[in-house]
């Protein structure tokens, strides 16, 4: 079952169930397993590869022109790329573009990055598509030496997702305030001189987008690590409290940020929580989570908000979902996906406490979700 990309492959990618794809690697040459799943955005590949929330896992680009537009200083969502590597169709050619700094493949290589190029995605993802995320083994050698028999057990090897917190590998190691707002044409990323509104942002790991939303809807940020008790949290006389993305299982990671965001909801305060946060708040307040087949990655998916019917275009990263049917009485649901009805978004029905499964502050929409962003800041002012 090999899909060769030349006489002279450099990379190889083996899935548990024995597949193999080879192709051309680039970025750094060594070897990683992980969970793979296909994002099929046709831009942002440079904020998908430093999404916090891919750590664990291995990126199919369904969109074949990844990495033409180089890398920039700017685009990070955090410091070093967080995805365990990336799959795309073509090589990466020479970037093309005004802010572009690097090359992708150096970029990658320097920050220890792992990618294949000239595999076959379309027949990949449907693999991904039929039999879920797969544990996979990706191994870069300029030699071009593979043991394949090796790589499938390295892929069988590969202990899941389910049950795995990696949000301490990627939280911060300290607190940290953030005053930085979105990116404004053309004065590019500007500071926050008049907030508002104290909220305590606790960091799963989150990306800077979501930050600099926050900042731009009038809140002063302080973000603390993942293992914030509700005392670090309160003893900062937050307005409010947010509860960040992040990889990861929500129930593993939930084993001691459920008990922190219970104590935060004894308090009166307003919550706001996004993918991670919002699984974490669900479990919080009672109801469970579940592994999907192949999760939602993609910067095209509409999701309803149902009492008013409208629909958003929005950016999901998600492999957990929360089971709509499992919130208890006091929590409706209030955003659903038109892709398959899965559960996107809850609140409280008395209080304003709520999240939501997408990326408001990706902006495929392009703005369409920053509303839950001012909803959050309005409920404070509140
Ligand atoms: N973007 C996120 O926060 C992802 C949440 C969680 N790790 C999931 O895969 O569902």
């Amino acid at each position: 079952m090999a899909a060769a990309a030349d006489a002279h492959p450099t990379a190889c990618l083996a899935l548990a169930d024995g597949s193999l794809f080879y192709g051309k690697g680039f970025g750094a040459a060594k070897q990683v397993s992980a969970e793979l799943c296909f994002n099929t955005a046709m831009t942002g590949y440079q904020e998908i590869m430093t999404d916090p929330s891919y750590a664990g896992q291995i990126v199919t680009f369904t969109f074949p022109h990844i990495g033409n537009v180089g890398v920039n200083p700017d685009d990070d969502e955090t410091a070093d790329p967080v995805a365990a590597g990336m799959v795309v169709k073509w090589d990466p050619t020479e970037p093309s573009n005004w802010r572009a700094t690097e090359r992708l493949g150096d970029w990658l290589a320097r920050r220890g990055r792992v990618a294949i190029g000239g595999v076959d995605t379309r027949r990949l993802t449907r693999a991904i598509r039929q039999q879920g995320a797969p544990h996979v083994a990706l191994a870069h050698d300029p030699e071009g030496k593979f043991d394949a028999e090796a790589l499938v057990a390295e892929a069988r090897a590969f202990a899941g997702l389910e049950g795995m917190d990696l949000a301490k590998t990627v939280t911060c190691a300290q607190s940290y305030r953030w005053d930085e707002m979105r990116w404004a044409w053309p004065e590019g990323y500007t500071r926050q001189t008049n907030a508002k509104h104290k909220v305590v942002a606790v960091d799963y790991g989150a990306k800077r987008n979501i930050l600099r939303c926050l900042a731009s809807a009038g809140c002063d940020v302080t973000v603390l690590p993942a293992t914030a008790t509700t005392e670090d949290v309160l003893g900062h006389n937050p307005d409010g409290v947010f509860l960040s993305n992040g990889p990861g299982d929500p129930a593993a990671t939930g084993e001691y940020a459920v008990p922190m965001i219970q104590g935060v909801l004894e308090k009166d305060i307003p919550v706001f929580g996004i993918c991670l946060g919002h699984q974490m708040l669900a479990l919080a307040l009672g109801a469970k989570t579940i592994k999907m087949n192949h999760g939602h990655h993609g910067a095209n998916h509409p999701v309803k908000e149902i009492q008013t019917g409208k629909v958003e275009i929005t950016s999901m990263n998600h492999g957990f979902a929360v089971d709509g049917q499992t919130l208890p009485s006091g929590v409706e649901e209030t955003h659903v996906s038109l892709f398959d009805g899965s559960n996107c978004g809850i609140r409280m029905k008395d209080r304003p406490v709520f999240s939501v499964q997408h990326h408001p502050e990706a902006s495929p929409g392009p703005q369409d979700s920053f509303y839950l962003f001012e909803r959050f800041a309005a409920s404070m002012a509140g």
